[in-house]
């Protein structure tokens, strides 16, 4: 069956796949794959396929913003995947997880607008326990700082006249805010998947992000790659507990 936004068609989509924001990223993690196809670039929902260690797994990106996002989420779930891992960026509420650190979310607040159409308030937006812990452990293999709590999801990137309680939450002992993962958490919730989501700290999340955001530094850089070997490590644990591979 084609999928009418990926445009891909779920006959080619695997039950395992690791989703990101940027199309260029996508590109990336697809590039580690073996047998990498490119089956769609529709809109900013680009989706590759390959197999990484005997796992087939897909790789999409899903865009800036929940909404946008949680579409991408439900085709995919529509498509056969029961295991979506998102690999991302996030600012941090921590002097001690900097730029360059690993964090891996166990849930989300849910201060988005996407979910509250979904499912009422107060419904938690909650990771895969056993998805967060393969991710932890795989992180936690790779040199440098990781991680592992309560992160924020906004919509708004940039402050306008309302000022986001960024300190608030930091003070109720959320690690780190990006813009997605309440999407996905609960889209896999209400649709029976289960979700994951490592995320490369680009710097502190400030009241004043337009002038210090820098997502391209080196330190990130290689905080992505180590949160696209955590996740691909993660996928491979998880696939031989779901008796998926055979091999060593
Ligand atoms: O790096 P990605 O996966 O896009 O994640 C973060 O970066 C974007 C903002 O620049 C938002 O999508 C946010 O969630
Ligand atoms: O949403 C995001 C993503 C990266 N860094 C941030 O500060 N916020």
């Amino acid at each position: 069956m084609l999928m009418s936004i990926l445009q891909v068609n779920s006959e080619d989509i695997p039950p395992y796949a690791i989703v990101c924001g940027d199309p260029k990223r996508a590109e990336m993690i697809a590039g580690k794959l073996e047998g990498t196809r490119e089956l769609a670039f529709s809109r900013e929902y680009r989706t590759f396929t390959g197999e990484y260690e005997g796992v087939k797994m897909a790789v999409v990106s899903h865009g800036v913003g929940s909404a946008g996002a949680a579409v991408c989420f439900e085709e995919l779930i529509r498509a056969g995947v029961n295991t979506l891992i998102r690999v991302g960026t996030a600012g941090s509420y921590s002097q001690d997880i900097p730029a360059g650190s690993l964090v891996v979310s166990i849930a989300a607040v849910r201060t988005e607008g996407l979910t509250r159409q979904l499912v009422p308030e107060g419904f938690p937006a909650v990771g895969d326990s056993q998805v967060v812990n393969a991710l932890f452990e795989a992180a936690s293999a790779t040199s440098g700082v990781v991680a592992k709590g309560i992160t924020v999801a906004v919509d708004a990137f940039f402050n306008g006249v309302v000022e986001i309680p960024h300190k608030q939450y930091k003070q109720a002992g959320a690690i780190a805010v990006e813009m997605e993962i309440a999407a996905l958490y609960i889209v896999s919730t209400l649709r029976g998947a289960r979700a994951g989501a490592i995320l490369a700290i680009d710097g502190f999340a400030d009241a004043e992000l337009s002038e210090v955001y820098d997502p391209h530094t080196d330190a990130v850089g290689l905080a992505v790659e180590r949160e696209i070997q955590a996740a691909l490590r993660a996928i491979v644990r998880l696939a031989r507990e779901d008796g998926q591979v055979t091999t060593a």
